[in-house]
């Protein structure tokens, strides 16, 4: 990330709110952030302080009721190509289809390419996330790992501007979920994409991300932004970036009640 350069996506005091006839909900308030190229951004925070929500206005399907996001300078109104999601759960990869077919497919749906173009294009970003032994194989024949470089292989084959990845790993066991977490960074290291990753897991935020946002508990607001460098390094108080996040996040919470303002 360079300061200098200009911002890939900005999120400028966002409110998002969920609203019925019955009730109103404020998922976050007034909240700002700027992800950069290549950044491996992080929305950290307590269940229910709306980092999938922003996620989800981020990719388009929620409209800010205050404030607004940009994406290369355009206001984001709806979803687009330009934001990929990477879905939770590698298994929803249909399992009927080869890794070939799989990566295809979103370029095929969208309009975007055709028959041969498709596959070129597919097996270009297969080759990248170092698959192309396993073109034709199907999901039940990887890894979880695999399944996970498969997933990234097909949101990267549209070419996003950023890759969204909404708790990819919740479900996931300890030891499964520390080698995705390395998979993802070696896929990095070797493509730079841009990643805007939610999680509620602080080891996983350390670990993953060079940029952390750290949002308060419901409605969510902007407590801190940080960088890592992907270790949970000390500081010269001997408190690691862990123990400082945690503090930040959790030191004053008291347990609140959902705020539903029924209308
Ligand atoms: N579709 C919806 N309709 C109404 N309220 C919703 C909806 N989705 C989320 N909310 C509410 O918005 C708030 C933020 O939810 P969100 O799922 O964004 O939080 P989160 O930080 O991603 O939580 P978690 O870590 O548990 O997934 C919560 O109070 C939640 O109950």
């Amino acid at each position: 990330m360079s300061t200098t350069s200009k911002p890939l996506l900005e999120v400028n005091g966002v409110t998002l709110q969920y609203k019925t006839k019955e009730y109103l909900i404020t998922a976050t308030y007034r909240v700002d952030f700027k992800v950069y190229q290549s950044d491996r951004f992080v929305l950290l925070g307590p269940s229910g302080c709306g980092k999938s929500t922003l996620l989800k206005a981020v990719g388009g399907y929620l409209t800010p009721t205050e404030g607004e996001i940009r994406l290369k300078d355009k206001i984001v109104t709806m979803p687009g190509p330009d934001r990929m999601m990477v879905f939770q759960e590698f298994d929803q990869l249909p399992p009927w289809k080869t890794v070939k077919q799989n990566v295809m497919f979103p370029l095929i749906a969208s309009g975007k390419l055709k028959g041969r173009a498709a596959e070129e294009k597919a097996m270009q970003y297969i080759e990248k996330v170092k698959l192309a032994a396993f073109a034709n194989h199907y999901p039940h024949q990887l890894s979880g790992g695999m399944k996970q470089r498969v997933a990234i292989a097909r949101g990267m084959a549209m070419e996003p501007d950023i890759l969204l990845m909404d708790e990819p790993y919740a479900a996931l066991d300890a030891l499964t979920r520390k080698k995705m977490q390395d998979e993802l960074l070696l896929l990095w290291d070797d493509t730079r994409f841009t990643v805007l990753f939610v999680t509620h897991s602080i080891e996983e935020a350390v670990k993953v991300g060079n940029r952390i946002l750290l949002l308060s508990p419901h409605p969510g607001q902007v407590t801190a932004e940080l960088n890592s460098t992907g270790e949970d390094t000390r500081d010269a108080s001997g408190k690691s970036l862990s123990e400082r996040i945690n503090t930040m996040l959790f030191e004053e919470n008291v347990e609140e009640e959902e705020e539903v303002v029924h209308v």
